[in-house]
């Protein structure tokens, strides 16, 4: 059966990387007999520009509909004064929560072929792949209340409030668990249950669903410690589970041990694997527009929703291989670019790659 995905390109680089993704994905439409056909639509601050709001209803109900959802990012300093329903972030965690998408898998894989790009002594990091499972759907992002209020002093005060149920951590705990299972059985549970009552019960929790997985070897870790352990000594760690907001950040970080951000694929998925997939970054402002921008989280993502989704596990493998061949080339983006190595633009890498194909 054909399947349908909703391709939301977004703001800034968004368009020029899903572009590349597209194009792999068309290649393997016309030449492997992926059934699949993809509807375009505007999210984010393009689509306030277009429709005065950054996910339109139409937006959404394509998203819905579809199988899986490819969206490129969203965000921009030209939106950043719009209040702050009106913003294009707004639209994406919009999705999130519409699709109810509260598992984000960020795999963090070294290629060795940039061990010289990444942060760390290649010693360190040679054979780096780790995954991080952050939860999406909760969290200091949604907790409520949040706002700014007036103090009695005449102070401004913001707030945000975290917030964690036992069911919200549960789900992605057993996410974790599953995938731990089907990696090298390692689980890192990282919080700061030292200081915040949700990770206290997030630890709580973690632990109780740890007895449905006595093959999994768990451990805990504060954030902070996580946060310095990752540029330590990465390899440590096979599967780490984290709340959003500490997801947000340390995702970040651990894609500088592959080299670049440009790098990090992600897929979001519900409880029944229907998923977005985007790369972690965003929209780029500082070199969008000018055809420089690393596509291959893109791709990489694209290759996850085959994988996660599309339950076209060859396909998924045949795009990594691809990509693997492009870098073996020597083809680079600027972000991942080193002494000896070719620097090509977005759309020459994207070409490679549906050429490796
Ligand atoms: N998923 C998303 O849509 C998403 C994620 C993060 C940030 N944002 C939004 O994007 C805007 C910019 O945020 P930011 O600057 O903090 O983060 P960013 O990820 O957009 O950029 C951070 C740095 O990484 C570089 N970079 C990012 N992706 C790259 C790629 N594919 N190739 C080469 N270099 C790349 C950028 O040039 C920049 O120097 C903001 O509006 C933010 O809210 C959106
Ligand atoms: C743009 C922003 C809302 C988003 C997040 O914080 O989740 C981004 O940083 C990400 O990592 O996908
Ligand atoms: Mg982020």
């Amino acid at each position: 059966m054909t399947k349908k995905i909703a391709v939301l390109p977004g703001d800034g680089i968004g368009p020029e990387v899903v572009a590349e993704a597209v194009k792999v994905l068309e290649r393997l439409r016309r030449g492997f007999g992926l059934k699949i056909e993809m509807e375009t639509a505007p999210v984010g601050g393009t689509a306030y520009d277009m429709h005065k709001h950054p996910l339109p209803d139409a937006t959404l109900k394509l998203a819905k509909q579809a199988d899986a959802v490819l969206l490129g990012a969203v965000g921009g300093t030209q939106w950043d004064t719009l209040p702050r329903e009106l913003r294009p972030e707004k639209a994406l965690l919009g999705l999130r929560a519409e699709l109810k998408l509260f598992a984000n898998l960020r795999p963090a894989i070294l290629y060795p072929q940039l061990a010289s790009a990444s942060t760390l002594k290649p010693e360190v990091v040679a054979g780096l792949d780790l995954l991080i499972v952050r939860e999406l759907t909760g969290d200091i992002y949604f907790g409520e209340p949040r706002g700014v209020r007036t103090l009695a002093n005449g102070e401004r005060q913001g707030f945000n409030t975290m917030v964690y149920s036992e069911h919200e951590v549960e789900r992605v705990a057993r996410v974790a668990f599953e995938a731990a299972r089907k990696r090298h059985k390692k689980l890192c549970s990282v919080e700061k249950a030292n200081v915040l009552e949700t990770s206290g019960l997030w630890r709580e929790v973690v632990l109780r669903v740890a007895k449905d997985y006595p093959d999994i070897e768990l451990s805990h870790m504060y954030v902070d410690n996580a946060a310095m352990q990752l540029v330590r000594a990465p390899k440590q760690f096979d599967v780490i589970v984290t709340g959003n907001i500490f997801g947000d950040i340390l995702s970040d970080e651990a894609a500088m041990l592959t080299g670049s951000i440009g790098m990090l694929p992600s897929a979001s998925l519900d409880s029944a694997n229907k998923g977005m997939y985007e790369p972690i970054h965003g929209s780029a402002p500082d070199i969008a527009g000018k055809g420089v921008a690393n596509p291959l989280a893109t791709i990489l993502s694209a290759a996850m929703m085959l994988r996660y989704t599309l339950n076209e596990p060859r396909l998924a493998d045949k795009i990594e291989q691809a990509v693997s061949k492009v870098l073996d080339q020597g083809l680079r983006t600027g972000d991942i670019h080193t002494v000896g190595t070719q620097k090509a633009g977005t759309k020459e890498m994207g070409d490679a790659v549906a050429a490796a194909l």
